[in-house]
């Protein structure tokens, strides 16, 4: 497809200008054509699927990496705010913001804090200074993050992806500040996969698709359908079973199993938590209110009391580790997949191998049985359409959403009795998103349990049976999901008229 460009006299001159961009990962052709131009003062969105190339487009503005081929300007100082969190271990919030702060002497500790301290207040992004930013839940490491860069002096910002942890109040929080800047000349590049956020808050918006700059819609209001298929125009069709599926309808074709369903398999947390087989089960609430001690609790890797004693099949397993419970079928994907649930410089193969304990795998005698895992994996990136080359890939070569998907599958694959999903769809593309919800709802449908933990009101009320709202630590009795609408929902999360405390 040709690249199409509508152009429009618009002021402010260009900062960043990126012509006919390549650039090869060994044999994935990652950009093949990509043409980018950000104007002084504007907030401009890259979109594109899974893969598509938007984070090396990224890299290559921000000089971490080079092109292979055509032309690269940039005429401001930019600050690239990555999808994966830089994090240093052992450092405080502001001793990390210092850590990126322009080079030059001693710091000043003082007025550092003091500008943090307004930049906090102009923004909104709230932050405990104080705090060691390792400790922190995801979403307040990503603030640090995008207040870094901003410090920083960063004049046009590159945002990858910088809403996936936020709450929506917190997003219209950072595009109110970066839209105070933009009077100044400042501008920014928009990564997201929210087609809402993009219409709300961009000036313009840029499609890449497999590599290649597909289209540029100059003139909001944009059209979603349209920029949609500008995204899928250089891939296989779109899944046509995308939608949404009827809970009602789901739940009958769970109770037709035998009639009745199953409490063989449960998962309870004190007497609050309880999930039987064939049942999703929506855990609601803003970041930071419980969620990762939640699930840490659940899956063995910490005890919090609050949410103990954890029962499996009606057994207490709350001294068992991570591991024994993996044994059990209890799977995890976790809200930070890149972090916690892969080792990045180890092929997909070796990655699927560690997480599971197969007997398939392994012949009498205890010999790995190597090309069966290797096609396991193959089945995995196939069944989800994982863009990779294959089993013996790097999982830190994965793109962000690839890898997401590839982990979802790789715990959803047999043996699995109940998944603790925590924002299983976090950073996939729409088609992407809507594929793990139906496997979500197929893996309920064949008796399996799950703990959907998710910021996503939507999603929560689409496929949740039954919905907890968690607030300060504290979860409380379970609404059905059909009583609850995203206006109900968002009154509880805000704790008013939370219901009582199981
Ligand atoms: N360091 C690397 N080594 C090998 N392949 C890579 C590397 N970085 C990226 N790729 C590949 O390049 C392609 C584009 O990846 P990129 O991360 O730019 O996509 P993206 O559009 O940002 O995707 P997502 O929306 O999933 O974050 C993918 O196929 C990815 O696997």
């Amino acid at each position: 497809m040709t690249s199409q460009r509508h152009t429009t006299q618009r002021p402010g001159s260009t900062v960043v200008r990126c012509r006919a961009v390549a650039r090869r990962f060994g044999s994935v052709p990652a950009l093949t054509r990509a043409d980018l131009a950000v104007d002084e003062g504007e907030i401009l969105a890259l979109v594109g699927e899974n893969g598509a190339g938007k984070s090396t487009l990224m890299r290559i503005i921000a000089g971490e990496i080079a092109a292979d081929a055509g032309e690269v300007s940039v005429d401001t100082a930019v600050g690239l705010v990555r999808q994966q969190l830089s994090t240093v271990p052992g450092l405080t919030v502001i001793e990390q913001i210092a850590l990126a702060a322009p080079a030059g002497g001693r710091v000043d500790w003082r007025r550092l804090r003091r500008e943090v301290t307004e930049l906090m207040d102009s923004t909104g992004l709230e932050v405990p200074l104080d705090t060691q930013a390792d400790r922190l839940p995801v979403s307040l490491q990503q603030r640090v993050e995008i207040l870094s860069v901003i410090h920083r002096g960063a004049r046009c910002l590159l945002l990858d992806e910088p809403t996936t942890y936020l709450t929506p109040h917190e997003v219209d929080g950072l595009f109110e500040m970066i839209r105070g800047l933009t009077p100044t000349g400042v501008s920014a590049v928009f990564i997201s996969h929210k087609l809402r956020e993009v219409a709300a808050f961009c000036d313009r918006v840029s499609v890449l698709a497999r590599g290649e700059t597909v289209a540029t819609f100059d003139e909001p209001p944009f059209d979603l359908a349209e920029l949609g298929r500008a995204m899928t125009s250089k891939t296989a069709a779109v899944d046509p079973g995308r939608g949404r599926s009827h809970r009602g309808d789901r739940g009958r074709a769970r109770g037709d199993h035998d009639g009745t369903r199953h409490n063989r398999m449960r998962l309870r947390a004190g007497s609050a938590l309880a999930v039987a087989e064939g049942e999703i089960v929506g855990i609601a609430g803003v970041a930071g209110n419980g969620q990762d001690e939640l699930v840490a609790t659940l899956t063995g890797l910490r005890r919090h009391g609050a949410f103990a004693p954890v029962l499996l099949d009606g057994r207490d397993v709350t001294s068992l580790s991570p591991w024994r419970r993996r044994r059990k079928g209890v799977r995890l994907v976790p809200s930070n997949v890149k972090q916690a649930a892969v080792a990045a410089e180890a092929t997909l193969a070796d990655n699927l191998l560690t997480a599971r304990v197969d007997p398939r795998y392994t012949r009498r005698g205890g010999w790995l049985e190597r090309s069966e895992v290797d096609e396991r994996t193959d089945d995995c990136l196939r069944d989800y359409g994982v863009v990779a080359t294959g089993h013996d890939q790097l999982a830190g070569e994965l793109s962000g959403g690839n890898l997401q998907k590839f982990v979802v599958a790789r715990e959803l694959a047999h043996d699995a009795s109940v998944l603790i999903a925590h924002e299983p769809t976090r950073g996939v593309d729409f088609a992407a998103a809507a594929q793990i919800r139906r496997r979500l709802d197929r893996f309920a449908e064949g008796g399996g349990g799950v703990v959907l933990l998710t910021s996503d009101l939507d999603e929560l009320l689409e496929l949740s049976d039954r919905v907890h709202v968690l607030y300060n630590g504290d979860l409380s009795q379970s609404f059905p999901a059909e009583e609850l609408s995203v206006g109900r929902l968002g009154e509880l999360l805000g704790g008013i008229d939370r219901g009582a405390t199981a």
